[in-house]
Parts: structure tokens; sequence; C-alpha cells
């Protein structure tokens, strides 16, 4: 009999919690339509953005595509055409030259969902990396997406009667956890989440909504360049993740756009990650905020029986190469 009762207190307590997340949590949970709007992706010639573009595209969206490389920007555009019949707009430009991108984002129009997803990986430790690279990744991943959404903003804002609009950037899970070769990555992706939580505060009275995606390795272009240079032990390390077909983080990305998550996981360890890293961010589903309080403890221990294992890979792989 006691202990039916105190069963029955547990599961009140939790039904409590659950109904207090509920009413608490910030953003509210929105709709973000596809259908007929605007999506702009920069990166979109290749990869995970040309994958976003097909699929945007195929769901009925007016797509457009940014990159440098005008030639791949037409094999895109081909590609897409043939496959949906939808007639993408392209823009050749560089995200690092912030005039050039303004010029392409008045050219487009208002815009209703844009992406940026444009991005650069040379992994490296960082004792042989030349500053230029470092320079070159943060200039791309983090100054290019500041260049991208200031020239889309003037235009992204007065919403009324657009319907909501929303802002989604490629991170990556080495902009979740920091990973051996990945200093300068890393680096330019973990910025990415201080500019989204604060843009989403500056936002969210104009009905503009923030997501950060964050997948594993993706079999791409730049994935199969990368392989050919990430040292051995980046290559162990996010082994931990497995890797993803473009196409399905293109659809794990969209529909997390789709109904306004503010983190957008792409895999189970995904997943994890997201709880375990979930500090700060906002959260609009009462669920997830439930499963992340319930779970936070445990959760860190995972986190540190990873570190204590890639730690182990670590120390192995100086042990050989010292011997
Ligand atoms: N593949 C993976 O394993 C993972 C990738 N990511 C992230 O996903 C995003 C896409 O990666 P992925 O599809 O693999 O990359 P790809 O190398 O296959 O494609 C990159 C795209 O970005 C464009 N781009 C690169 N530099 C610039 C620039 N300076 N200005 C404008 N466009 C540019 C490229 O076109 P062009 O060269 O013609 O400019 C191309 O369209 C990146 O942000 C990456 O960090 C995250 C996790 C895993
Ligand atoms: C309880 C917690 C469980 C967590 C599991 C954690 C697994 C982390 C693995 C990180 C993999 C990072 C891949 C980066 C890919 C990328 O961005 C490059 N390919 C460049 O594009």
């Amino acid at each position: 009999m006691a202990v039916a009762y105190l069963w029955f207190l547990l599961f009140l307590t939790h039904l409590a919690l659950l109904f207090f997340l509920y009413v608490i949590v910030r953003p509210r949970p929105v709709r973000i339509p596809i259908k007929n709007r605007h999506v702009f992706i920069t990166g979109g010639s290749s990869g995970i953005g040309l994958a976003l573009a097909h699929r945007a595209a195929s769901e009925g969206a007016r797509v457009s595509i940014l990159a440098r490389s005008h030639d791949k920007l037409q094999d895109a555009k081909q590609e897409i055409s043939l496959a949906t019949g939808v007639d993408v707009a392209t823009f050749s430009a560089d995200v690092r030259d912030s005039d050039a991108v303004r010029r392409a984002a008045e050219e487009a129009g208002p815009i209703d969902v844009l992406i940026v997803n444009q991005g650069v990986f040379v992994p490296q430790e960082l004792e042989k990396q030349e500053l230029d690279e470092v320079r070159f990744m943060v200039e791309v991943n983090l100054i290019g997406s500041f260049n991208m959404i200031k020239a889309a903003l003037p235009m992204m804002k007065n919403r009324e009667g657009r319907g909501p609009g929303s802002i989604a950037l490629m991170s990556s899970q080495a902009g979740q956890v920091g990973i051996y070769g990945y200093t300068a990555y890393s680096a330019s992706k973990f910025g990415l989440r201080g500019l989204a939580e604060s843009l989403q505060h500056e936002l969210i009275a104009q009905d503009i909504h923030v997501s950060l995606i964050f997948p594993p390795d993706t079999n791409t272009p730049g994935l199969a360049e990368e392989t050919k240079i990430r040292p051995q032990l980046t290559n162990i390390i996010a082994a931990s993740s497995g890797v993803m077909k473009a196409e399905e983080v293109a659809k794990k990305a969209l529909d997390g756009i789709k109904c306004g998550s503010f983190i957008i996981p792409c895999n189970f360890e995904g997943h994890l990650l997201s709880i375990a890293t979930a500090g700060f961010s906002p959260q609009r589903s009462f669920l997830m905020a439930f499963v992340e309080v319930l779970t936070a403890g445990l959760i860190r221990v995972a986190t540190l029986c990873f570190q204590w294992n890639w730690y182990g890979s670590i120390e192995k792989y100086y042990a050989q190469k010292n011997q």
C-alpha cells in the first residue's frame, strides 16, 4: 500500500513537471511551411546543400542557391530541373564578399527560409596548420554566415501576411563537441551557436525562427576531399557517430526547420549529443525539455565514458608513435 502510494506520488511529480514545462517553454512551438515559399540555400550546389535544394524543390518551394563556382551551380540547376521540373535560381558569389552577397540577396528577392549551409573543412592539428587555413575556415563558415544573414534580413523582416520566416545554420556535431584535428573548424561551428542563440532573441518579435543543424560525417564531395587528409585520430573519434547520406541529413534538416526546432540533431548519437549539450539553448518542445531534465545526469555519465574512450585512443596512438 505504502509502495503504491509512493509510486503515485512519483507519477504526480513527473506529471507536474511535464505540465510546468508545457507552460513555460519559450519560444512557443511554430510551424514553418515550405510549399510555395522562397527557400534560399548557400552552398546549394553540392553535398548537403544540393540535397536540401532538391528536397525543398520537390516539396513545392521556390528555390535559390548560392555558391562560388558558376559551373557547379549550373550542374545543380540542371540536375534539380530534370528530377523535379523546378527551375532553381542560381547566384554566383563568395560568402566572404559582403557586397557580392548583398547584391545576390537583393536580386533573389524576399526570402522566407534562409539556409546558411556553405562550409569548408581542412582538418589538421593546430600546430601543423597554417594560420591562413584557420582564417579560411573562420571566414567562410562564420563571417560568411554573418554576411549572408545581414544581406537577407532587411527583406526578411515585415512579414505581415507572409507567414513565419526561418534562418537555419548548418553547424556540425563538431560544433557541439571539440574533436582532435578540428580546432579551427570546431571554433567556427561553435561560433555559429552563439550567433544563433543571440539572433533568436533579436528576431522572435519579427516572427523569424532560428535553427541550428548538427550532422555527423555525411557522404558528400566535401567529405571525400576531407578524408584524403584527415588525421587518423580524427577518423577514429568521428566514427563514434557513423556516416549519413546527404539526402537523409537534408530530410532531417528540413523537417526540423518546418517545426521550428532550435536544435536539429540528425542521427541517434546526435540526439544524445544534443541532450548532453542542451545548455542554455531555447527548447520549444516540452516533451524534449522533459527528456533533457530527466536524463541530464545519466547523459553526463555517458559523455564522460565517451571522453574516457577518446582519450584512450589518443594515448594509444601516441604510445605507438613514440615507440
Ligand atoms: N560532409 C560532412 O561530413 C559534414 C558537413 N557539415 C557541414 O555541412 C555543410 C555542407 O557540407 P558538404 O555538403 O559536405 O560540403 P561540400 O564541399 O560538398 O559543398 C560545399 C558547398 O558550399 C559552397 N561553398 C564553399 N565555400 C563557399 C564560399 N566561400 N562562398 C560560397 N559558397 C561556398 C560550395 O560551392 P563552391 O565551392 O562552388 O563555392 C558547395 O556548394 C558545411 O557547412 C559543412 O561544414 C557538417 C557536418 C558533416
Ligand atoms: C552521450 C553522448 C553521445 C555522443 C556521441 C558523440 C559522437 C560525436 C562524434 C562527433 C563527430 C563529428 C563529425 C564532424 C563531421 C564534420 O563536420 C566533418 N566531416 C566536416 O564536415
